[in-house]
C-alpha cells in the first residue's frame, strides 16, 4: 500500500463552505461531509437531506453516486471505523472534535470500504480537516489516517474484532451495530442468522417501486427500465437510474415502496372479512406510502379509505399520495375522531424505532438507544387497542411495524390482546402467501416477519387480528 503523502494547500482554498469552482472530487466529499454532520448535529435524515444537497450542487452522475457511496457508507460503518481510529489515534476519540472526528470517519471508510487507493483517499481527508479544523488539525488527521492506512479491512477486524471476543462486542464492531441492537436483533431473529442479518443491514437496499393498481402497471415500469420482483405483484426493481425519471413516478401513479410494506397493505385488504367491506382506516398514514396502495386497492372495490396522521404536515404528504375520493385528516390515533366499530378495515403501522429499516436509513442505529423501546411502548399498545375500537366485530386490523424487535412486535399485540376477549388472530403467513408469489420464511404464525437477509426486503411485522 503507497503510503501517503501530505499534501499542498490547494488555491484558493477557503475554510468555510464549499467551494463553487472546486474541483468535483473536493465537492463530493465536501457534500457527503456536510450531510454526516447535519445526521449528527440536528438529526438530519441521509435519505432526504442528501437528495437536495446534490442538487443544490448539481452533482449527477458518477459524482452523485460517489457522494451517496461514502455518505451512507460512513454512517453504517461508524462503529467499525470509530474502534478502528480508536487504535490510531493518541487522542481518545470523545476529546477529538465533532468536525473532525467525521471527517476521520469519512478517511476511514474510503480507505477500508472503498476501492479508492489509500494515498487518494488519505489526501483528499486531509485536504477536508483542513478545510474545516483547520492546518494543525489537518496534520493530526494525516498522521491517523496514514496509521489506518496500513492495513486491510480484514486485517483491523482480526484485531478490533478478534474471534475470541465476546460474540455481541464481536458482532457489532465487525458488523457497526450498537451492542443493544445486536442482542435484540439476536432474541427475535436467534443466534443462527444473526450474522447473516447484521450483514445484510449494511447492504445496499435495491430501489423498489409499486405500480399503483388501476393506475399504472408493472409493465410500465418495466417498460422504463425496471426490471421483475420477486413477491409482490405490484413491485418492480429498479436496478439503475433515478425513480423520478420515470413518469408513472412523477405523475404519483407509482411510487418507491419496499416489497414488504406493499405485501403487509395488500394482506388488510385480502385477509378474510364476513359481511360489510366499505370502509377502511389507516391510523398512523404519513407519509402516505402504504395509504397510497390501500386507496388504489379501495378504489376498485369501490370502498373508501380514511387516512389519518398525528402530524399535520405528515397528514398533508399523505395526500398527494391518495386520490380524491380519499379523506385525509390530522388526528391522534389514541383519541380518535371517528365512531367506535366505525371501519371494516384498519391498519396501523405504529411509531417504531425502525430497527428493520437500517439498509435504507443506516444513521438510525446510532440515533436513539434501547430507551426508545420502553418510550414507545405505550403509543404502540394504544395506537392498536384504538384501531381494535374503532373495528366493527368480524372487521380485521392489522399492526405492523417496520422493526423486528420483540417488544415492539410480538409482545404488544400479545399485551394489548391479554386484556380483551374480543379478538381472534389470523395466520398472517397465510394471507400473506395469498397475495404474494413464491413467498416463505416468514415465521411459524400466526404473525408474520419479514427479514433483509431472506427476503431482500425491510423487517416488516405483521399481525392480522379480528373482532370478533
Ligand atoms: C411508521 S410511520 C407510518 C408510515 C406510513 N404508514 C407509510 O407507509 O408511509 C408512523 C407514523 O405514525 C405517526 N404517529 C405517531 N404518533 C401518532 C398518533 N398518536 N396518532 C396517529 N399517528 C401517529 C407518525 O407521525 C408517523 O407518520
Amino acid at each position: 500500500m503507497p503510503p501517503a503523502r501530505g499534501r499542498r494547500r490547494a488555491p484558493n482554498r477557503r475554510p468555510g463552505g464549499p467551494r463553487k469552482t472546486g474541483r468535483p472530487q473536493d465537492l463530493v466529499r465536501r457534500t457527503a461531509f456536510d450531510v454526516i454532520r447535519a445526521v449528527e448535529t440536528r438529526d438530519a435524515y441521509a435519505n432526504l437531506l442528501l437528495p437536495a444537497r446534490l442538487r443544490d450542487r448539481g452533482l449527477s452522475g458518477r459524482d452523485a453516486a460517489l457522494a451517496t457511496e461514502l455518505t451512507y457508507g460512513t454512517l453504517r460503518g461508524r462503529g467499525t471505523y470509530d474502534a478502528v481510529l480508536a487504535l490510531c489515534s493518541d487522542r481518545e476519540l470523545r476529546r477529538i472534535d465533532g468536525p473532525l472526528l467525521d471527517v476521520l470517519r469519512l478517511g476511514a471508510h474510503q480507505i477500508l470500504g472503498t476501492r479508492i487507493p489509500s494515498h487518494a483517499a488519505v489526501g483528499t481527508a486531509v485536504d477536508l480537516a483542513r478545510s474545516v479544523a483547520g492546518p494543525g488539525q489537518a496534520k493530526f488527521a494525516n498522521a491517523v489516517l496514514r496509521k489506518v492506512a496500513a492495513r486491510d479491512l480484514d486485517a483491523w477486524l482480526q484485531i478490533v474484532a478478534p474471534a475470541d471476543a465476546d460474540t455481541t462486542t464481536r458482532l457489532s464492531v465487525a458488523y457497526s451495530h450498537p451492542k443493544w441492537i445486536v442482542s435484540s436483533l439476536r432474541d427475535a431473529v436467534g443466534a443462527d442468522e444473526i450474522e447473516e442479518l447484521l450483514a445484510a443491514d449494511n447492504a445496499r437496499p435495491r430501489v423498489t417501486l409499486v405500480a399503483r393498481p388501476g393506475q399504472a402497471t408493472v409493465e410500465e415500469l418495466y417498460e422504463a427500465g425496471a426490471e421483475p420482483a420477486p413477491y409482490s405483484p405490484y413491485a418492480a426493481v429498479l436496478t439503475e437510474g433515478d425513480p423520478a425519471n420515470i413518469a408513472a413516478v412523477r405523475e404519483g401513479r407509482a411510487a418507491v415502496q419496499d416489497e414488504a410494506s406493499q405485501l403487509v397493505a395488500l394482506a388488510l385488504t385480502e385477509a378474510p372479512l364476513d359481511g360489510r367491506d366499505e370502509l377502511w382506516a389507516d391510523l398512523c398514514a404519513g407519509p402516505g406510502g402504504k395509504a397510497g396502495l390501500l386507496a388504489a386497492v379501495a378504489a376498485q372495490r369501490d370502498a373508501r379509505l380514511l387516512a389519518s396522521d398525528v402530524a399535520p404536515h405528515r397528514a398533508g404528504l399523505v395526500r398527494r399520495a391518495v386520490d380524491d375520493r380519499t379523506a385525509v385528516i390530522a388526528a391522534d390515533g389514541t383519541a380518535p375522531a371517528w365512531r367506535q366499530g366505525a371501519f371494516d378495515r384498519v391498519i396501523v403501522d405504529a411509531p417504531c424505532t425502525g430497527l428493520g429499516a437500517l439498509r435504507r436509513r443506516p444513521e438510525a442505529r446510532w440515533r436513539r438507544g434501547p430507551e426508545a423501546i420502553a418510550e414507545l411502548g405505550p403509543l404502540q399498545r394504544g395506537l392498536l387497542a384504538s384501531a381494535l375500537d374503532a373495528v366493527r366485530p368480524g372487521g380485521v386490523v392489522a399492526y405492523v411495524t417496520c422493526s423486528p424487535h420483540l417488544a415492539e412486535t410480538r409482545v404488544v399485540v400479545d399485551d394489548v390482546l391479554r386484556g380483551r376477549d374480543d379478538v381472534e388472530r389470523l395466520d398472517a403467513p397465510s394471507v400473506l402467501t395469498s397475495v404474494a408469489h413464491d413467498l416463505t420464511g416468514l415465521g411459524n404464525g400466526p404473525y408474520a416477519q419479514f427479514w433483509p437477509h431472506r427476503h431482500g426486503t425491510d423487517a416488516m411485522f405483521l399481525a392480522l387480528l379480528r373482532r370478533t
